[in-house]
């Protein structure tokens, strides 16, 4: 097969191992810089051009798209999209992942379970926000955040009040979330291939940290999951119609409870703690469900 994976930089330590992977199967492969793709969106025959080069005869697209560059990133697969290009994360599933309100409005539509949680931009009554979600200790998160920041543990509901309107102020959408005490600074990473978690790691954090992200200094070991963590997983992927997701999940008293489903997992963590060839599941998979182009007819945008 002829495969291209959307990324800004191929020597990122995921990039890299998809494309090992890929070439260990015998596939053409090549990295494509999305940021640097233009197209005609008028045309009749959707087009996308690279370097002064059209790109032409690919089976499988493979995004990796940064929280940063979401919107052209999303506009370049609808493009691959309107070729008939195989994508495997498409462009509306991009979509709603990156949009923390509207990703968990999904979950929640499914019945998948969750922290409580509220939404708010500018909120005229604090402490009503506050009781929505049971009161403190509470999370605050900054929508644009990521890897850790702008996530803001308040103890009581005094800080609780100052956080929320310091981002009242700064005209920010922000959440708040019931504090899963119960968790003790640790989730749980699912990677999920198609209809299987394929991997699964618990991150703790550092101590004196509640944030277990890998940037923040948390530390990754393979975990064994419940029945009910890998079906609540794989229900959470499915919800956003991805292929390929990280979903982390919190151990609650009440059961797990989704955090966060992410489009563009990274490789490395999973990888590292697991000794999993996740890579070569992705390629697998890749493999089974792009179609040769010859058997397809244009997809509609
Ligand atoms: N409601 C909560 N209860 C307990 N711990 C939480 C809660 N929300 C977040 N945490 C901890 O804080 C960490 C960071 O939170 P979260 O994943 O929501 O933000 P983020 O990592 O900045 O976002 P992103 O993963 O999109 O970059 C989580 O990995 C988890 O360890
Ligand atoms: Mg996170
Ligand atoms: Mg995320």
């Amino acid at each position: 097969m002829k495969i291209a994976i959307l990324s800004r930089n191929p020597r990122l330590y995921s990039t890299r191992r998809i494309v090992e992977a890929a070439q260990a199967r015998h596939h053409e492969v090549r990295v494509i810089d999305h940021m640097k793709c233009y197209m005609d969106i008028t045309s009749s025959n959707p087009a996308i051009w690279y370097e002064g080069e059209k790109l032409e005869g690919y089976d499988a697209v493979i995004p990796r798209i940064g929280a940063s560059v979401t919107t052209y990133g999303a506009a370049v697969i609808r493009q691959f999209e309107m070729m008939g290009v195989y994508c495997l994360t498409g462009s509306i599933p991009l979509g709603r992942s990156r949009s923390k309100l509207r990703a968990l409005q999904l979950l929640s539509r499914k019945g998948i379970g969750m922290p409580k949680t509220g939404f708010a931009h500018d909120v005229h009554n604090t402490r009503e926000l506050i009781k929505l979600v049971g009161g403190a200790p509470l999370v605050v998160k900054l929508l644009e955040g990521t890897q850790g920041r702008g996530v803001v543990l308040a103890e009581t509901i005094k800080a609780a009040e100052s956080v929320i309107d310091a981002f009242c102020e700064l005209k920010a959408d922000f959440l708040v979330q019931e504090f899963i005490k119960e968790a003790g600074g640790s989730d749980v990473r699912c990677f999920v291939i198609g209809r299987k978690v394929v991997a699964a790691m618990e991150r703790t954090a550092q101590s004196g940290e509640f944030r277990s992200n890998l940037h923040r200094g948390g530390s990754a070991e393979v975990t064994k999951l419940t029945p009910t963590e890998r079906r609540t997983a794989i229900k959470a992927a499915q919800a956003m119609s991805l292929h390929v997701a990280g979903v982390d999940i919190l151990r609650s008293a009440r059961g797990p409870l989704v955090m966060e489903v992410n489009s563009s997992p990274g490789l490395r963590g999973i990888e590292e703690s697991t000794g999993i060839n996740v890579a070569n599941k992705i390629i697998r998979f890749v493999e089974e469900h792009a179609k040769p182009l010859t058997l397809r007819g244009h997809a509609k945008g």
